[in-house]
């Protein structure tokens, strides 16, 4: 059930009020129908009854009131009030209808029948003004459900009420023709009043709209409505009824009753008015009095809202300073984390307890933690650093620096992160402390030094090996040379130092480039590499040169194992850019203690026995003795002395003939270098032309005596002797040397000698290295009109086929077969097939070291082309040479001749 407000509109309450009087008057015409009690339908006595139809209608528009002011905005209350009104204006409407066209619907007396009373035309009908009435306040009320604001709900109301007025006043007056319309029926005055009612209750439902704002408003205009209105509709009537009655009683005339009327109706307006202004006087005062208060609440306000502005003005200066100190704080704080997240430092702080409080991003990286997580832990659980070297955990620096009150530094040591991952750093701990000293936690910094670390472990690397291969350099060996020595000696057990030197490697950079000699310098380590034990060490000296050091051997068997394994592994073909290369090497091994027991020593013995194991011939490997130590004492002390006869100009040509057996004459000769001592002794090239050749030192020898001989021989010619091919000895060294032919061609050029009258001489072993490469030399040196000749002809074993190949003029036999010739029937038989086969290649031969005259006459009868030797004449210096054999040329053929005929020794 709804709860009626608390404070109800008072318009309100009247509004429900006067709807349940109607609708009791509407029910009393009902009952009085249904039960035919006469006086219900009438209610004031002599007064035309009312229809039924009335009393539903008024019912209606009483429900549909009753409901608009009683549950104003509930939907359900506006669709009855509305279904209310519309039933009421329907049958308004219907009723009006029936008049007007003069038809009956049967609505009339459908719920009560009346008998036909006299006069009326419809019987049951209510009156075409109450029909109206009903038409007008349904469609008001319809509005007022709807939307109380409508202007037409006053217009309707309004005319309604007009409408009711008038048969009210026509029953007042006694005027029958305002309240009774012949065949329209006549109006009750109970139906007029009641719908008067009814109006004022539709008015009042909408209190502050339209005239009824006028009368409720509480300013001065609805005080004198409310006041006067009253007055202004009651006292006339009330008056004139009273002057009506008075008369009709008798107590005064007309004229006397106008009079007491209009002084009544004076009176009674004075006092209205008088009353209206005292009110209105009053409200004045009150609102004077209001105001005035007011004015003085104002002021209070005013100063109130003064002294608040002014705290107010001086919290804002507190707010600004304070927000000032606040931004000033903040920008502090900002620039102190902006600093600390930038740095590449790690920072970690701690409490007094070592738990962890804070770390910058760069030590949350570095130690794996975050901040987050890291927070609140013991520092040693975070910071976990080791002996960078021993591995073992270290002392914890944050306790210590707390402890003594001083900054910790720790280097060189690893910081472990959380994932097991390790990190060099160096690191200083420092206490931290509050603004009266105490202690109050510490502060880590630290930073990453393993970029650092790398380097310098990158230039202690590169310190010790060499750049090419990788291999330790001469540093790193002698530093585990000592060691191995130290080990040896302590523990009575040997090491081995091997020195190897790789053969003819120059020839590969001169030949095919440095790139490819590198490349295969490269190979060549790796192969050592594989040859020898983890502990051993494999170092490269520089240039060609490689030693070896075995750490612990048990004899020199076990060395020779080794340094057999090697020369095999390195002998076996290298495949470098589309090159096939061949190398081999020779070894030098000494044994520690036995061959030295320091550094130098070891070192310098195997050398030498490398130099031995070059002079046997290369690709071999030889232990060091007393006898190669003496050797190459001996062989240093010449390579000193070579150069100082160099520089001192102590060498000689001396000219050997070669004569024509078929003729007896000089047809060449051959020149022979000679290094004459200042003590007159004679050095014989045997025993120095190889130190030249390892010390490199025959290279300007060689180029000395080739000019000379050319120049020597320029200047026979020049004095007027027969020209004659004079024989230059050319050395391996010489001949793989890249600028050979170049100097060749450019010592003619210089000495104006044609090359016809150049022989050089190349040994068997010369020509059987590297073939393709020594045939394309010989034949530029061919094309340069120089001849060619192969000295020791027979050493080498050269095959028939490849000696076929050899661009050569002159086989030259070797001397050990000439003198073996008349004793040893072998030795002849070689001698013989050598003639033979240089016949068969339409070679010359000429055979050296002749010194007999059964050799001579041997050869001679094999058909050999040209003898040199002591039997004809030694090697003499060059004027000897030019007295004996160029100047008494003919004398000198004339001697050959009798020497050949006779028989005779030289
Ligand atoms: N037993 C004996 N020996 C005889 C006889 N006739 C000549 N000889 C010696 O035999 C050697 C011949 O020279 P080779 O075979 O080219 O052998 C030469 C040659 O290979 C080399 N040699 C000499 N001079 C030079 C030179 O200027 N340059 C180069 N690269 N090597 C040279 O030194 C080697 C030795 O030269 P030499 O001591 O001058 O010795 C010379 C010569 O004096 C003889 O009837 N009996």
């Amino acid at each position: 059930m709804h709860q009626p407000d608390r404070e109800q509109n008072p318009y309100d309450s009247y509004a429900q009020i006067v709807s349940i009087i109607a609708a009791m008057v509407g029910l009393s015409i009902i009952i009085g129908w249904m039960s035919g009690t006469r006086v219900l339908t009438s209610l004031i006595p002599g007064s035309w009854t009312m229809k039924f139809n009335s009393g539903a209608g008024m019912i209606l528009l009483s429900i549909s009131l009753y409901l608009i002011v009683s549950y104003r905005g509930r939907r359900w209350a506006v669709l009855a009030a509305s279904a209310a009104a519309l039933s009421s204006a329907a049958l308004g409407a219907l009723t009006l209808f029936e008049y007007a066209a003069s038809v009956d619907f049967g609505i009339d007396q459908f719920f009560a029948r009346e008998a036909d009373p006299s006069g009326v035309h419809h019987p049951g009908r209510m009156a075409a003004i109450a029909a109206t009435l009903f038409v007008l306040m349904g469609g008001a009320q319809w509005l007022l459900a709807r939307n109380a604001r409508s202007r037409w709900v006053e217009g309707l109301t309004l005319v309604a009420m007009f409408n009711a007025m008038v048969p009210a006043i026509g029953y007042l007056y006694g005027k029958a023709s305002l309240y009774h319309i012949p065949y329209y029926g006549t109006m009750a005055l109970p139906s007029a009043l009641a719908m008067l009612m009814l109006c004022t209750g539709i008015l009042a439902a909408r209190p502050h709209s339209g005239l009824m704002a006028l009368i409720t408003n509480r300013n001065a205009g609805g005080v004198t409505a409310r006041r006067l209105l009253p007055g202004a509709i009651l006292v006339p009537l009330v008056l004139d009824r009273l002057q009506y009655w008075g008369q009709q009683v008798g107590w005064f005339d007309a004229t006397l009753g106008s009079v007491l009327f209009t002084l009544s109706t004076i009176v009674l307006f004075t006092i209205l008015v008088g009353w209206t202004a005292f009110l209105l006087t009053r409200i004045d005062l009150q609102r004077d009095h209001a105001e005035a208060a007011l004015q003085d609440s104002l002021r209070d306000q005013e100063q109130h809202v003064q002294a608040l502005s002014d705290a107010n003005a001086r919290l804002h200066n507190e707010i600004a300073v304070r927000r000032q100190a606040e931004d000033s704080l903040f920008h502090e704080h900002e620039r102190s984390e902006v600093t600390l997240n930038s740095i590449g430092d790690g920072v970690i702080t701690t409490d007094a307890h070592g738990d962890v409080r804070y770390l910058n991003p760069a030590a949350e990286r570095m130690t794996g933690w975050s901040n987050a997580e890291a927070s609140g832990k013991p520092i040693g659980d975070v910071f976990c650093i080791i002996d960078a070297i021993s591995r073992q955990p270290l002392e914890r620096p944050v306790e210590e620096a707390m402890q003594q009150n001083a900054v910790r530094v720790v280097t060189d040591c690893l910081l472990v992160n959380r994932d097991g991952s390790e990190l060099a750093i160096n690191d200083s701990c420092a206490p931290m402390r509050d603004r009266e000293g105490r202690i109050i936690g510490a502060v880590l910094v630290f930073h990453d030094v393993s970029a650092m670390r790398d380097m310098s472990q990158r230039m202690a690397y590169l310190a010790q090996h060499d750049y090419l291969t990788g291999l330790p350099n001469r540093f790193l060996l002698n530093d585990r040379l000592a060691q191995a020595i130290a080990l040896a000696l302590r523990h009575g057990k040997r090491a081995a130092l091997m020195f190897l030197d790789l053969d003819r490697f120059k020839h590969v950079n001169d030949t095919l480039g440095h790139v490819i000699g590198d490349l295969l310098l490269k190979q060549i380590a790796a192969r050592l590499k594989d040859c020898v034990r983890e502990c051993d060490t494999v170092s490269r000296q520089g240039g060609d040169e490689f030693v070896i050091l075995l750490q612990e051997v048990a004899d020199t068997i076990g060395a020779a194992r080794v340094a057999a394994h090697i020369l095999e592994a390195i002998g076996k073909p290298y495949f470098i850019d589309d090159h096939e290369i061949h190398i081999s090497g020779s070894i030098g091994i000494s044994i520690c203690p036995e061959d030295g027991e320091d550094s130098e020593t070891i070192i310098k013995h195997a050398d030498a026995a490398m130099y031995q194991a070059k002079a046997e011939g290369r690709n071999n490997y030889q232990f060091f003795t007393r006898n190669i130590s003496e050797r190459a004492i001996k062989r240093f002390a010449m390579e000193g002395n070579l150069r100082r006869a160099i520089a001192r100009d102590e060498s000689a040509l001396y000219y050997q003939p070669k004569i024509e057996i078929a003729t007896g004459r000089v047809i060449g000769a051959e020149a022979l270098l000679r290094w004459q001592l200042q003590s007159s002794e004679i050095i014989s090239p045997a025993q120095f032309i190889p130190v030249a050749e390892e010390s490199g030192l025959i290279i300007p020898i060689g180029e000395w005596v080739l000019r000379q001989a050319c120049r020597q021989n320029r200047a026979w010619q020049e004095a007027g002797y027969p020209a004659m091919p004079v024989a230059v000895n050319v050395s391996a060294v010489q001949f793989r040397d890249k600028h050979f032919l170049e100097l060749v061609s450019r010592v003619l050029q210089e000495t104006g000698l044609d090359p016809s009258n150049l022989e050089l001489e190349l040994t068997e072993s010369v020509t059987m290295q590297e073939v393709d490469t020594t045939i394309g030399l010989m034949r530029s040196i061919k094309d340069m009109g120089i001849s060619l000749s192969i000295d020791d002809f027979g050493t080498g074993y050269s095959s028939f086929s490849y000696l076929r190949r050899l661009p050569i003029d002159t086989l030259k036999i070797d001397k050990s077969f000439v003198q073996d010739i008349a004793t040893d029937p072998d030795g002849a038989a070689i001698v013989s097939a050598i003639i033979s086969m240089a016949k068969i290649l339409k070679q010359k031969v000429i055979a050296e070291g002749v010194e007999t005259p059964a050799q001579y006459e041997f050869l001679r009868q094999q058909g050999c082309d040209q003898i040199q030797g002591y039997y004809f004449s030694e090697p003499l210096p060059a004027e000897e040479f030019e007295a004996r054999f160029l100047r008494e040329q003919v004398a000198g053929m004339a001697q050959a001749e009798r020497l050949i005929g006779g028989g005779a020794r030289h």
